[in-house]
Protein backbone atom coordinates (compact mmCIF):
# COMPACT_ATOMS: atom_id res chain seq x y z
CA UNK A 1 0.00 0.00 0.00
CA UNK A 2 1.32 3.69 -0.53
CA UNK A 3 0.61 6.91 1.04
CA UNK A 4 -2.05 9.34 0.17
CA UNK A 5 0.37 12.51 -1.38
CA UNK A 6 -1.41 15.78 -1.00
CA UNK A 7 -4.68 14.67 -1.24
CA UNK A 8 -4.50 12.86 -4.04
CA UNK A 9 -5.60 9.20 -3.97
CA UNK A 10 -2.45 6.86 -5.39
CA UNK A 11 -3.57 3.68 -3.92
CA UNK A 12 -6.79 1.69 -4.69
CA UNK A 13 -8.99 0.24 -2.14
CA UNK A 14 -8.19 -3.69 -2.60
CA UNK A 15 -5.71 -5.48 -4.71
CA UNK A 16 -5.81 -8.13 -6.85
CA UNK A 17 -2.85 -10.55 -7.12
CA UNK A 18 -2.21 -13.88 -8.62
CA UNK A 19 -1.97 -16.86 -6.08
CA UNK A 20 1.27 -18.58 -5.86
CA UNK A 21 2.86 -21.01 -7.79
CA UNK A 22 0.96 -20.58 -10.93
CA UNK A 23 4.04 -21.59 -13.20
CA UNK A 24 4.15 -24.80 -10.80
CA UNK A 25 0.98 -25.57 -11.65
CA UNK A 26 1.11 -25.32 -15.61
CA UNK A 27 3.73 -27.18 -15.90
CA UNK A 28 2.31 -29.68 -13.67
CA UNK A 29 -0.76 -29.30 -16.17
CA UNK A 30 1.15 -29.63 -19.14
CA UNK A 31 2.05 -32.92 -18.77
CA UNK A 32 -1.13 -34.42 -17.58
CA UNK A 33 -2.31 -32.61 -20.82
CA UNK A 34 0.07 -34.85 -22.61
CA UNK A 35 -0.43 -38.18 -20.65
CA UNK A 36 -3.96 -37.30 -21.99
CA UNK A 37 -3.29 -36.78 -25.39
CA UNK A 38 -1.19 -40.58 -24.79
CA UNK A 39 -4.38 -42.07 -23.74
CA UNK A 40 -6.30 -40.70 -26.31
CA UNK A 41 -3.81 -42.24 -28.98
CA UNK A 42 -3.02 -45.74 -26.92
CA UNK A 43 -7.03 -45.97 -27.60
CA UNK A 44 -7.87 -44.84 -30.84
CA UNK A 45 -4.91 -46.75 -32.21
CA UNK A 46 -5.54 -50.31 -30.47
CA UNK A 47 -9.19 -51.08 -31.06
CA UNK A 48 -9.64 -54.52 -31.28
CA UNK A 49 -10.43 -56.69 -33.87
CA UNK A 50 -12.63 -59.43 -32.25
CA UNK A 51 -16.40 -58.53 -31.34
CA UNK A 52 -15.85 -59.25 -27.65
CA UNK A 53 -13.84 -56.77 -26.66
CA UNK A 54 -14.57 -54.06 -29.31
CA UNK A 55 -17.34 -52.42 -27.29
CA UNK A 56 -16.03 -52.32 -24.47
CA UNK A 57 -13.17 -50.69 -25.54
CA UNK A 58 -15.10 -48.28 -27.34
CA UNK A 59 -17.03 -47.06 -24.83
CA UNK A 60 -14.18 -47.31 -22.26
CA UNK A 61 -12.77 -44.63 -25.30
CA UNK A 62 -15.30 -42.43 -25.53
CA UNK A 63 -15.57 -41.78 -21.87
CA UNK A 64 -12.46 -41.14 -21.63
CA UNK A 65 -12.44 -38.44 -24.37
CA UNK A 66 -15.45 -36.78 -22.56
CA UNK A 67 -13.41 -36.85 -18.98
CA UNK A 68 -10.49 -35.24 -21.38
CA UNK A 69 -12.72 -32.95 -22.77
CA UNK A 70 -14.01 -31.93 -19.59
CA UNK A 71 -10.37 -32.16 -17.81
CA UNK A 72 -9.64 -29.03 -20.26
CA UNK A 73 -12.43 -27.39 -19.49
CA UNK A 74 -11.59 -27.33 -15.64
CA UNK A 75 -8.03 -26.03 -16.95
CA UNK A 76 -10.10 -22.75 -17.68
CA UNK A 77 -10.59 -22.05 -13.75
CA UNK A 78 -7.42 -23.18 -12.61
CA UNK A 79 -4.80 -20.79 -14.92
CA UNK A 80 -4.83 -18.01 -13.40
CA UNK A 81 -6.28 -17.92 -9.99
CA UNK A 82 -6.68 -14.44 -8.32
CA UNK A 83 -6.77 -13.97 -4.49
CA UNK A 84 -8.60 -10.41 -3.21
CA UNK A 85 -7.95 -7.84 -0.59
CA UNK A 86 -9.65 -5.01 0.52
CA UNK A 87 -8.17 -2.50 2.71
CA UNK A 88 -11.00 -1.92 5.44
CA UNK A 89 -8.57 1.04 7.02
CA UNK A 90 -8.04 3.02 3.93
CA UNK A 91 -12.02 2.79 3.55
CA UNK A 92 -12.19 4.38 7.11
CA UNK A 93 -9.67 6.90 6.17
CA UNK A 94 -11.69 8.18 3.50
CA UNK A 95 -15.17 7.91 4.09
CA UNK A 96 -16.70 8.61 8.08
CA UNK A 97 -19.65 7.18 9.08
CA UNK A 98 -21.60 9.85 7.70
CA UNK A 99 -20.61 9.45 4.14
CA UNK A 100 -21.16 5.25 4.00
CA UNK A 101 -23.98 4.37 1.61
CA UNK A 102 -26.89 2.29 3.06
CA UNK A 103 -27.01 -1.61 2.49
CA UNK A 104 -30.73 -3.60 2.44
CA UNK A 105 -30.05 -6.86 3.87
CA UNK A 106 -31.80 -9.49 2.27
CA UNK A 107 -33.14 -12.74 4.10
CA UNK A 108 -35.40 -15.46 2.04
CA UNK A 109 -37.79 -18.21 4.21
CA UNK A 110 -40.07 -20.75 2.40
CA UNK A 111 -41.48 -23.14 5.06
CA UNK A 112 -41.63 -22.46 8.99
CA UNK A 113 -41.53 -25.98 9.65
CA UNK A 114 -38.58 -27.25 7.04
CA UNK A 115 -36.70 -23.98 7.55
CA UNK A 116 -37.81 -23.00 11.94
CA UNK A 117 -38.38 -19.51 12.58
CA UNK A 118 -35.69 -19.95 15.08
CA UNK A 119 -32.70 -20.30 12.81
CA UNK A 120 -34.21 -17.10 10.27
CA UNK A 121 -33.95 -15.00 13.22
CA UNK A 122 -30.73 -15.65 14.16
CA UNK A 123 -29.93 -14.85 10.36
CA UNK A 124 -31.58 -11.54 11.15
CA UNK A 125 -29.84 -10.71 14.29
CA UNK A 126 -26.87 -11.50 13.21
CA UNK A 127 -27.23 -9.15 9.73
CA UNK A 128 -28.80 -6.31 12.18
CA UNK A 129 -25.67 -7.00 14.17
CA UNK A 130 -23.01 -6.15 11.44
CA UNK A 131 -20.61 -3.18 12.37
CA UNK A 132 -22.34 -0.68 10.06
CA UNK A 133 -24.06 2.52 11.42
CA UNK A 134 -27.33 1.47 11.96
CA UNK A 135 -29.33 4.26 10.33
CA UNK A 136 -27.71 2.85 6.70
CA UNK A 137 -28.80 -0.99 7.82
CA UNK A 138 -32.18 -2.42 6.21
CA UNK A 139 -32.93 -6.15 7.30
CA UNK A 140 -35.48 -7.21 5.15
CA UNK A 141 -37.40 -10.78 5.89
CA UNK A 142 -39.14 -12.42 2.45
CA UNK A 143 -41.47 -15.15 3.89
CA UNK A 144 -42.66 -17.35 1.31
CA UNK A 145 -44.58 -19.18 3.64
CA UNK A 146 -46.60 -16.71 4.79
CA UNK A 147 -46.37 -18.10 8.10
CA UNK A 148 -48.03 -15.97 11.22
CA UNK A 149 -45.08 -18.03 13.25
CA UNK A 150 -42.52 -16.70 11.34
CA UNK A 151 -43.88 -12.89 11.58
CA UNK A 152 -44.02 -13.82 15.48
CA UNK A 153 -40.32 -14.82 15.55
CA UNK A 154 -39.18 -11.64 13.57
CA UNK A 155 -41.13 -9.70 16.47
CA UNK A 156 -39.72 -11.27 19.43
CA UNK A 157 -36.14 -11.16 17.64
CA UNK A 158 -36.61 -7.28 17.28
CA UNK A 159 -37.07 -6.85 20.89
CA UNK A 160 -34.37 -9.37 21.83
CA UNK A 161 -32.07 -7.08 19.31
CA UNK A 162 -32.19 -4.33 22.21
CA UNK A 163 -29.95 -6.38 24.39
CA UNK A 164 -28.34 -8.51 21.79
CA UNK A 165 -26.70 -5.69 19.06
CA UNK A 166 -25.19 -3.95 22.54
CA UNK A 167 -23.95 -6.94 23.96
CA UNK A 168 -22.30 -7.56 20.71
CA UNK A 169 -21.33 -4.39 20.38
CA UNK A 170 -19.71 -4.13 24.22
CA UNK A 171 -17.52 -7.56 23.78
CA UNK A 172 -17.15 -7.50 19.54
CA UNK A 173 -19.19 -10.90 19.47
CA UNK A 174 -18.55 -12.55 16.53
CA UNK A 175 -20.28 -14.59 15.34
CA UNK A 176 -23.14 -12.27 15.71
CA UNK A 177 -25.65 -15.72 15.42
CA UNK A 178 -26.51 -15.77 19.45
CA UNK A 179 -27.42 -19.96 18.64
CA UNK A 180 -23.41 -20.05 16.73
CA UNK A 181 -22.37 -18.02 19.55
CA UNK A 182 -23.95 -20.09 22.31
CA UNK A 183 -23.07 -23.33 21.08
CA UNK A 184 -19.11 -22.27 21.05
CA UNK A 185 -17.38 -23.17 24.79
CA UNK A 186 -17.30 -20.45 26.31
CA UNK A 187 -14.61 -19.52 28.90
CA UNK A 188 -15.06 -17.02 31.43
CA UNK A 189 -16.85 -17.05 35.12
CA UNK A 190 -20.10 -14.93 36.02
CA UNK A 191 -17.56 -12.49 38.39
CA UNK A 192 -16.20 -10.70 35.02
CA UNK A 193 -18.52 -7.91 33.95
CA UNK A 194 -18.47 -10.06 30.72
CA UNK A 195 -19.43 -13.36 32.44
CA UNK A 196 -22.64 -11.88 33.87
CA UNK A 197 -23.25 -10.01 30.22
CA UNK A 198 -23.04 -13.46 29.00
CA UNK A 199 -25.22 -15.33 31.48
CA UNK A 200 -27.93 -12.70 31.33
CA UNK A 201 -28.46 -12.68 27.82
CA UNK A 202 -27.96 -16.55 27.23
CA UNK A 203 -31.12 -16.61 29.57
CA UNK A 204 -32.61 -13.68 27.51
CA UNK A 205 -32.25 -15.87 24.32
CA UNK A 206 -33.22 -19.27 26.28
CA UNK A 207 -36.56 -17.59 26.95
CA UNK A 208 -37.48 -16.51 23.30
CA UNK A 209 -36.38 -19.66 21.54
CA UNK A 210 -38.36 -21.40 23.72
CA UNK A 211 -41.43 -19.26 23.44
CA UNK A 212 -41.07 -19.41 19.45
CA UNK A 213 -40.30 -23.37 19.39
CA UNK A 214 -43.52 -23.79 21.69
CA UNK A 215 -45.44 -21.84 19.36
CA UNK A 216 -44.08 -23.86 16.41
CA UNK A 217 -44.93 -26.75 18.09
CA UNK A 218 -48.36 -25.69 18.48
CA UNK A 219 -48.93 -23.80 15.36
CA UNK A 220 -50.38 -21.24 16.02
CA UNK A 221 -49.44 -17.57 18.12
CA UNK A 222 -50.60 -17.37 21.29
CA UNK A 223 -53.61 -15.37 21.88
CA UNK A 224 -52.30 -12.77 24.02
CA UNK A 225 -49.43 -11.56 21.72
CA UNK A 226 -52.14 -11.88 19.03
CA UNK A 227 -54.37 -9.39 20.59
CA UNK A 228 -50.60 -7.30 21.14
CA UNK A 229 -49.55 -6.62 17.88
CA UNK A 230 -51.81 -5.56 15.52
CA UNK A 231 -49.85 -6.78 12.40
CA UNK A 232 -51.40 -10.22 12.82
CA UNK A 233 -54.96 -9.23 11.92
CA UNK A 234 -53.39 -9.91 8.49
CA UNK A 235 -53.53 -13.64 9.09
CA UNK A 236 -56.86 -15.08 9.00
CA UNK A 237 -58.10 -19.05 9.50
CA UNK A 238 -58.13 -18.91 5.53
CA UNK A 239 -54.60 -17.81 5.15
CA UNK A 240 -52.22 -20.12 3.68
CA UNK A 241 -48.74 -20.62 2.29
CA UNK A 242 -49.99 -20.92 -1.26
CA UNK A 243 -52.94 -18.09 -1.17
CA UNK A 244 -52.55 -15.21 0.99
CA UNK A 245 -52.36 -11.35 0.47
CA UNK A 246 -49.49 -9.07 -0.12
CA UNK A 247 -48.13 -8.52 3.80
CA UNK A 248 -45.27 -5.67 4.34
CA UNK A 249 -44.90 -4.63 8.09
CA UNK A 250 -42.73 -2.53 8.98
CA UNK A 251 -41.50 -3.75 12.53
CA UNK A 252 -38.83 -1.47 13.34
CA UNK A 253 -38.51 1.89 11.63
CA UNK A 254 -35.59 3.36 10.85
CA UNK A 255 -36.37 6.74 10.53
CA UNK A 256 -37.80 6.31 14.41
CA UNK A 257 -35.81 8.14 16.86
CA UNK A 258 -37.42 6.12 19.40
CA UNK A 259 -36.44 2.82 17.86
CA UNK A 260 -33.08 2.59 20.25
CA UNK A 261 -31.56 0.06 22.28
CA UNK A 262 -30.78 -0.46 26.09
CA UNK A 263 -27.75 1.38 25.21
CA UNK A 264 -29.90 4.29 23.40
CA UNK A 265 -28.27 3.78 19.97
CA UNK A 266 -30.19 3.44 17.17
CA UNK A 267 -31.73 0.01 16.01
CA UNK A 268 -31.40 -0.83 11.91
CA UNK A 269 -34.65 -0.86 9.85
CA UNK A 270 -36.37 -4.31 10.42
CA UNK A 271 -39.10 -5.39 7.69
CA UNK A 272 -40.80 -8.43 7.12
CA UNK A 273 -42.64 -9.15 3.69
CA UNK A 274 -44.45 -12.00 2.38
CA UNK A 275 -45.93 -11.16 -1.84
CA UNK A 276 -48.62 -12.36 -2.37
CA UNK A 277 -49.09 -15.84 -3.70
CA UNK A 278 -52.18 -17.21 -5.49
CA UNK A 279 -52.93 -20.52 -6.55
CA UNK A 280 -52.83 -19.35 -10.21
CA UNK A 281 -50.50 -17.52 -10.05
CA UNK A 282 -46.81 -18.69 -10.92
CA UNK A 283 -44.75 -17.75 -7.84
CA UNK A 284 -41.25 -18.65 -9.25
CA UNK A 285 -39.58 -19.81 -5.83
CA UNK A 286 -36.53 -17.91 -4.39
CA UNK A 287 -36.55 -15.46 -7.80
CA UNK A 288 -39.42 -14.04 -7.37
CA UNK A 289 -39.59 -13.69 -3.78
CA UNK A 290 -36.05 -11.68 -4.86
CA UNK A 291 -37.79 -9.84 -6.67
CA UNK A 292 -40.18 -8.85 -5.17
CA UNK A 293 -37.93 -7.47 -2.22
CA UNK A 294 -36.20 -5.67 -4.61
CA UNK A 295 -39.25 -3.53 -5.87
CA UNK A 296 -40.51 -3.18 -1.94
CA UNK A 297 -37.31 -2.05 -0.63
CA UNK A 298 -36.60 0.60 -3.52
CA UNK A 299 -39.50 1.91 -2.15
CA UNK A 300 -38.61 1.97 1.60
CA UNK A 301 -34.76 2.41 1.74
CA UNK A 302 -33.38 2.09 -1.31
CA UNK A 303 -29.98 1.04 -0.78
CA UNK A 304 -27.34 1.43 -3.67
CA UNK A 305 -25.82 -1.92 -2.15
CA UNK A 306 -27.78 -5.23 -1.29
CA UNK A 307 -26.85 -8.44 0.15
CA UNK A 308 -28.74 -11.70 -0.72
CA UNK A 309 -28.67 -14.20 2.21
CA UNK A 310 -30.78 -17.79 2.67
CA UNK A 311 -32.27 -17.57 5.88
CA UNK A 312 -29.91 -21.06 6.55
CA UNK A 313 -26.37 -19.37 5.93
CA UNK A 314 -25.86 -16.14 8.53
CA UNK A 315 -23.32 -13.46 8.84
CA UNK A 316 -19.95 -14.74 10.89
CA UNK A 317 -17.95 -12.13 10.72
CA UNK A 318 -18.45 -8.06 11.87
CA UNK A 319 -17.11 -5.85 9.41
CA UNK A 320 -17.52 -8.01 5.66
CA UNK A 321 -19.84 -4.63 4.68
CA UNK A 322 -16.93 -2.93 5.30
CA UNK A 323 -14.89 -4.59 3.01
CA UNK A 324 -16.87 -5.21 0.20
CA UNK A 325 -17.81 -1.37 0.20
CA UNK A 326 -13.80 -1.68 -0.41
CA UNK A 327 -14.75 -3.10 -3.88
CA UNK A 328 -17.69 -0.99 -4.93
CA UNK A 329 -16.15 2.23 -3.55
CA UNK A 330 -12.56 1.85 -5.04
CA UNK A 331 -12.14 4.95 -7.28
CA UNK A 332 -10.43 2.96 -10.58
CA UNK A 333 -11.96 -0.11 -10.53
CA UNK A 334 -15.10 0.21 -8.43
CA UNK A 335 -17.20 1.49 -10.69
CA UNK A 336 -17.47 -1.43 -12.87
CA UNK A 337 -18.22 -4.23 -10.37
CA UNK A 338 -21.49 -5.43 -10.10
CA UNK A 339 -21.55 -8.30 -7.43
CA UNK A 340 -19.12 -9.85 -4.89
CA UNK A 341 -19.42 -13.47 -4.08
CA UNK A 342 -18.42 -14.89 -0.82
CA UNK A 343 -18.11 -18.59 -0.85
CA UNK A 344 -20.50 -20.80 0.69
CA UNK A 345 -19.19 -22.19 3.99
CA UNK A 346 -21.04 -24.57 6.14
CA UNK A 347 -20.19 -25.27 10.31
CA UNK A 348 -21.98 -28.91 10.34
CA UNK A 349 -18.93 -30.59 8.06
CA UNK A 350 -18.22 -34.12 9.74
CA UNK A 351 -15.00 -35.34 9.78
CA UNK A 352 -14.83 -37.38 7.27
CA UNK A 353 -17.05 -35.15 5.36
CA UNK A 354 -19.47 -37.73 3.64
CA UNK A 355 -21.77 -35.97 1.55
CA UNK A 356 -18.70 -33.76 -0.05
CA UNK A 357 -20.01 -30.61 1.50
CA UNK A 358 -16.99 -28.46 1.91
CA UNK A 359 -16.62 -28.56 -1.39
CA UNK A 360 -12.60 -27.12 -0.97
CA UNK A 361 -11.89 -27.41 -4.58
CA UNK A 362 -14.32 -24.95 -5.81
CA UNK A 363 -13.90 -22.61 -2.86
CA UNK A 364 -10.59 -22.26 -2.57
CA UNK A 365 -9.48 -22.52 -6.26
CA UNK A 366 -12.00 -22.65 -9.11
CA UNK A 367 -14.49 -19.96 -8.13
CA UNK A 368 -11.39 -18.05 -7.71
CA UNK A 369 -10.35 -19.34 -11.20
CA UNK A 370 -13.41 -17.49 -13.01
CA UNK A 371 -12.52 -13.99 -11.29
CA UNK A 372 -9.25 -14.37 -13.12
CA UNK A 373 -11.02 -13.18 -15.89
CA UNK A 374 -13.16 -10.85 -14.50
CA UNK A 375 -16.27 -12.55 -13.52
CA UNK A 376 -17.77 -14.68 -10.94
CA UNK A 377 -20.43 -17.06 -10.14
CA UNK A 378 -23.29 -15.54 -8.52
CA UNK A 379 -24.62 -18.40 -6.13
CA UNK A 380 -27.57 -16.94 -4.40
CA UNK A 381 -26.53 -16.41 -1.24
CA UNK A 382 -23.15 -14.55 0.76
CA UNK A 383 -23.36 -11.87 -2.37
CA UNK A 384 -23.60 -8.20 -2.36
CA UNK A 385 -24.72 -6.81 -5.53
CA UNK A 386 -24.87 -3.02 -6.46
CA UNK A 387 -28.79 -2.75 -7.00
CA UNK A 388 -28.71 -1.23 -10.56
CA UNK A 389 -26.92 -4.68 -11.38
CA UNK A 390 -29.85 -6.16 -10.59
CA UNK A 391 -32.13 -3.84 -12.13
CA UNK A 392 -31.41 -4.61 -15.79
CA UNK A 393 -28.65 -1.70 -16.01
CA UNK A 394 -26.07 -2.12 -18.62
CA UNK A 395 -22.43 -1.15 -17.47
CA UNK A 396 -22.05 1.27 -20.40
CA UNK A 397 -25.39 3.44 -19.17
CA UNK A 398 -24.34 3.26 -15.58
CA UNK A 399 -23.76 6.37 -13.45
CA UNK A 400 -22.40 5.72 -10.12
CA UNK A 401 -25.11 7.42 -8.27
CA UNK A 402 -25.18 5.80 -4.81
CA UNK A 403 -27.32 7.91 -1.94
CA UNK A 404 -24.36 9.86 -0.02
CA UNK A 405 -27.12 10.63 2.47
CA UNK A 406 -29.54 7.92 3.70
CA UNK A 407 -33.35 8.45 2.67
CA UNK A 408 -34.21 10.40 5.46
CA UNK A 409 -36.94 13.06 3.91
CA UNK A 410 -39.62 10.17 3.63
CA UNK A 411 -42.50 11.96 5.00
CA UNK A 412 -44.61 8.87 4.97
CA UNK A 413 -46.28 7.38 8.11
CA UNK A 414 -45.20 3.81 8.44
CA UNK A 415 -48.69 2.57 7.07
CA UNK A 416 -48.41 5.03 4.00
CA UNK A 417 -45.59 2.72 3.17
CA UNK A 418 -46.46 -0.05 4.14
CA UNK A 419 -49.68 0.12 2.09
CA UNK A 420 -47.25 1.85 -1.13
CA UNK A 421 -45.09 -2.15 -0.74
CA UNK A 422 -47.49 -3.93 -0.51
CA UNK A 423 -48.56 -3.05 -4.33
CA UNK A 424 -45.28 -3.74 -5.36
CA UNK A 425 -45.67 -7.01 -4.32
CA UNK A 426 -48.51 -8.34 -5.79
CA UNK A 427 -49.28 -11.51 -8.39
CA UNK A 428 -50.15 -9.54 -10.93
CA UNK A 429 -47.80 -6.55 -10.21
CA UNK A 430 -44.74 -8.06 -12.83
CA UNK A 431 -47.59 -8.78 -15.62
CA UNK A 432 -46.59 -7.21 -18.85
CA UNK A 433 -43.12 -6.36 -17.39
CA UNK A 434 -39.42 -7.51 -18.30
CA UNK A 435 -39.37 -8.91 -14.67
CA UNK A 436 -38.02 -11.91 -14.64
CA UNK A 437 -36.57 -11.23 -18.28
CA UNK A 438 -34.40 -8.14 -18.15
CA UNK A 439 -35.09 -7.30 -14.44
CA UNK A 440 -34.43 -8.70 -11.19
CA UNK A 441 -33.49 -12.43 -10.89
CA UNK A 442 -34.37 -14.65 -14.16
CA UNK A 443 -37.28 -16.88 -13.73
CA UNK A 444 -37.41 -20.39 -15.30
CA UNK A 445 -34.19 -21.73 -13.95
CA UNK A 446 -34.05 -24.09 -10.83
CA UNK A 447 -30.69 -22.35 -10.50
CA UNK A 448 -31.78 -18.75 -11.37
CA UNK A 449 -28.78 -17.29 -9.40
CA UNK A 450 -26.25 -18.75 -11.76
CA UNK A 451 -28.20 -17.75 -14.55
CA UNK A 452 -28.61 -13.88 -13.82
CA UNK A 453 -24.98 -13.58 -12.73
CA UNK A 454 -24.32 -15.18 -16.38
CA UNK A 455 -26.64 -12.53 -18.05
CA UNK A 456 -25.15 -9.35 -15.60
CA UNK A 457 -21.80 -10.63 -16.40
CA UNK A 458 -23.06 -10.31 -20.29
CA UNK A 459 -24.51 -6.87 -19.90
CA UNK A 460 -20.68 -5.71 -19.32
CA UNK A 461 -20.28 -5.87 -15.53
CA UNK A 462 -17.22 -6.90 -13.66
CA UNK A 463 -17.68 -9.42 -10.48
CA UNK A 464 -15.23 -10.77 -7.93
CA UNK A 465 -15.68 -13.65 -5.78
CA UNK A 466 -13.61 -13.67 -2.36
CA UNK A 467 -12.83 -15.62 -0.29
CA UNK A 468 -11.45 -13.91 3.26
CA UNK A 469 -9.41 -15.80 5.72
CA UNK A 470 -12.52 -15.94 8.23
CA UNK A 471 -15.37 -17.46 6.83
CA UNK A 472 -17.72 -14.52 6.53
CA UNK A 473 -20.70 -16.40 6.32
CA UNK A 474 -21.59 -19.79 7.44
CA UNK A 475 -24.77 -22.03 6.56
CA UNK A 476 -25.81 -25.50 6.88
CA UNK A 477 -24.86 -28.31 4.93
CA UNK A 478 -27.30 -31.78 4.35
CA UNK A 479 -26.36 -33.93 7.02
CA UNK A 480 -28.28 -36.96 5.47
CA UNK A 481 -27.96 -39.25 2.14
CA UNK A 482 -31.53 -38.05 0.56
CA UNK A 483 -31.29 -34.58 1.40
CA UNK A 484 -27.94 -34.45 0.12
CA UNK A 485 -29.01 -36.29 -2.80
CA UNK A 486 -31.90 -34.09 -3.47
CA UNK A 487 -30.03 -31.12 -3.17
CA UNK A 488 -26.85 -32.37 -5.49
CA UNK A 489 -29.78 -33.33 -7.88
CA UNK A 490 -31.69 -30.21 -7.91
CA UNK A 491 -27.70 -28.43 -8.61
CA UNK A 492 -27.07 -30.58 -11.31
CA UNK A 493 -30.17 -30.82 -13.07
CA UNK A 494 -30.66 -26.98 -12.76
CA UNK A 495 -27.14 -26.02 -14.28
CA UNK A 496 -27.77 -28.96 -16.80
CA UNK A 497 -30.87 -26.52 -18.09
CA UNK A 498 -28.51 -23.71 -18.13
CA UNK A 499 -26.58 -25.39 -20.77
CA UNK A 500 -29.63 -26.08 -23.17
CA UNK A 501 -31.72 -22.59 -22.19
CA UNK A 502 -31.37 -19.46 -24.05
CA UNK A 503 -28.44 -18.57 -22.06
CA UNK A 504 -25.84 -21.11 -22.65
CA UNK A 505 -22.20 -19.53 -21.89
CA UNK A 506 -21.48 -20.75 -25.64
CA UNK A 507 -24.09 -18.58 -26.94
CA UNK A 508 -25.80 -15.98 -25.02
CA UNK A 509 -22.07 -14.95 -23.67
CA UNK A 510 -20.56 -15.41 -27.07
CA UNK A 511 -18.89 -11.74 -28.22
CA UNK A 512 -19.45 -10.84 -24.35
CA UNK A 513 -18.00 -12.50 -21.87
CA UNK A 514 -14.13 -13.87 -22.20
CA UNK A 515 -13.86 -17.55 -23.73
CA UNK A 516 -12.58 -18.73 -20.39
CA UNK A 517 -15.64 -17.53 -18.58
CA UNK A 518 -17.61 -19.31 -20.49
CA UNK A 519 -15.44 -22.46 -20.08
CA UNK A 520 -15.74 -21.72 -16.59
CA UNK A 521 -19.52 -21.80 -16.65
CA UNK A 522 -19.68 -25.48 -18.43
CA UNK A 523 -17.06 -26.50 -15.65
CA UNK A 524 -20.45 -26.79 -13.49
CA UNK A 525 -23.45 -26.72 -15.69
CA UNK A 526 -21.59 -29.93 -17.30
CA UNK A 527 -21.72 -31.59 -13.97
CA UNK A 528 -24.79 -33.79 -14.88
CA UNK A 529 -23.79 -35.55 -18.26
CA UNK A 530 -20.14 -36.11 -16.94
CA UNK A 531 -21.75 -39.10 -14.44
CA UNK A 532 -22.52 -40.69 -17.50
CA UNK A 533 -19.00 -41.60 -18.56
CA UNK A 534 -18.26 -42.20 -15.22
CA UNK A 535 -20.96 -44.43 -15.02
CA UNK A 536 -20.06 -46.37 -17.87
CA UNK A 537 -16.33 -46.49 -16.18
CA UNK A 538 -17.23 -48.59 -13.18
CA UNK A 539 -19.16 -50.97 -14.74
CA UNK A 540 -17.54 -51.98 -17.94
CA UNK A 541 -13.86 -51.82 -16.28
CA UNK A 542 -15.00 -54.55 -13.59
CA UNK A 543 -16.64 -56.68 -15.70
CA UNK A 544 -13.79 -56.37 -18.70
CA UNK A 545 -11.50 -57.31 -15.61
CA UNK A 546 -14.11 -60.67 -14.66
CA UNK A 547 -14.21 -61.43 -18.22
CA UNK A 548 -10.59 -61.68 -18.71
CA UNK A 549 -10.96 -59.06 -21.73
CA UNK A 550 -8.00 -56.67 -21.73
CA UNK A 551 -8.60 -52.98 -21.34
CA UNK A 552 -5.46 -51.41 -19.97
CA UNK A 553 -2.01 -52.26 -21.14
CA UNK A 554 0.24 -54.14 -19.39
CA UNK A 555 2.94 -52.97 -17.07
CA UNK A 556 5.18 -54.12 -19.32
CA UNK A 557 4.40 -53.83 -23.00
CA UNK A 558 5.46 -52.20 -25.99
CA UNK A 559 2.51 -49.75 -27.43
O1 LIG B 1 -40.28 -20.60 -3.14
C1 LIG B 1 -39.22 -20.42 -2.54
C2 LIG B 1 -38.21 -21.40 -2.46
C3 LIG B 1 -37.04 -21.11 -1.76
N1 LIG B 1 -36.89 -19.90 -1.16
C4 LIG B 1 -35.66 -19.62 -0.39
O2 LIG B 1 -34.54 -19.80 -1.22
C5 LIG B 1 -33.43 -20.19 -0.45
C6 LIG B 1 -32.71 -21.35 -1.11
O3 LIG B 1 -33.52 -22.46 -1.22
P1 LIG B 1 -33.03 -23.91 -0.77
O4 LIG B 1 -34.20 -24.80 -0.97
O5 LIG B 1 -32.41 -23.84 0.57
O6 LIG B 1 -31.98 -24.26 -1.88
P2 LIG B 1 -30.41 -24.59 -1.75
O7 LIG B 1 -30.14 -25.62 -2.78
O8 LIG B 1 -29.98 -24.86 -0.38
O9 LIG B 1 -29.84 -23.17 -2.20
C7 LIG B 1 -28.78 -22.91 -3.09
O10 LIG B 1 -29.17 -23.04 -4.44
C8 LIG B 1 -30.27 -22.22 -4.84
C9 LIG B 1 -30.51 -22.47 -6.32
O11 LIG B 1 -29.35 -22.28 -7.05
C10 LIG B 1 -29.98 -20.75 -4.55
O12 LIG B 1 -31.11 -19.99 -4.82
C11 LIG B 1 -29.60 -20.58 -3.11
O13 LIG B 1 -29.31 -19.24 -2.80
C12 LIG B 1 -28.41 -21.46 -2.81
O14 LIG B 1 -28.01 -21.32 -1.46
C13 LIG B 1 -33.95 -20.53 0.96
O15 LIG B 1 -33.59 -19.49 1.84
C14 LIG B 1 -35.44 -20.56 0.76
O16 LIG B 1 -36.10 -20.12 1.89
C15 LIG B 1 -37.87 -18.94 -1.24
O17 LIG B 1 -37.73 -17.85 -0.70
N2 LIG B 1 -39.01 -19.22 -1.94
MN1 LIG C 1 -30.38 -24.03 1.50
Amino acid sequence: MGEEEGGHVDVGLFETKEARFRGVYKVFASTIFGAICLIWMYRVGNIPTVKSGKWAWISVMVSELCFGLYWIITQSVRWRILQQTPFKHTLSQRYDEENLPAVDIFVCTADPILEPPCMTINTVLSAMAYNYPANKLSVYLSDDGGSELTFYALLKASIFSKHWLPFCRRFNVEPMSPEAFFAAPHSSNNSTEYGQAWLFIKKLYEDMKNEIESAVARGRVPDNVRNQHKGFSEWNPKTTKQDHQPIVKIIIDGRDTNAVDEDRFQLPRVVYMAREKRPNYPHHFKAGAVNALIRVSSEISNAPFILNLDCDMYPNTANTIQEILCFFLDETKGHDIAYVQFPQSYNNITKNDHYANSYLVSSKFELAGICGYGAALFCGTGCFHRRESLSGAYLIDYKAKWDIKPKINDNRTINELNEASKALATCTYEEGTQWGKEKGLVYGIPVEDIATGLVISCRGWKSIYYNPERKAFVGIAPTTLDVACLQHMRWSEGMFQVFFSKYCPFIYGHGKIHFGVQMGYCNYLLWAPMSLPTLCYVFVSPICLLRGIPLFPQVISCV
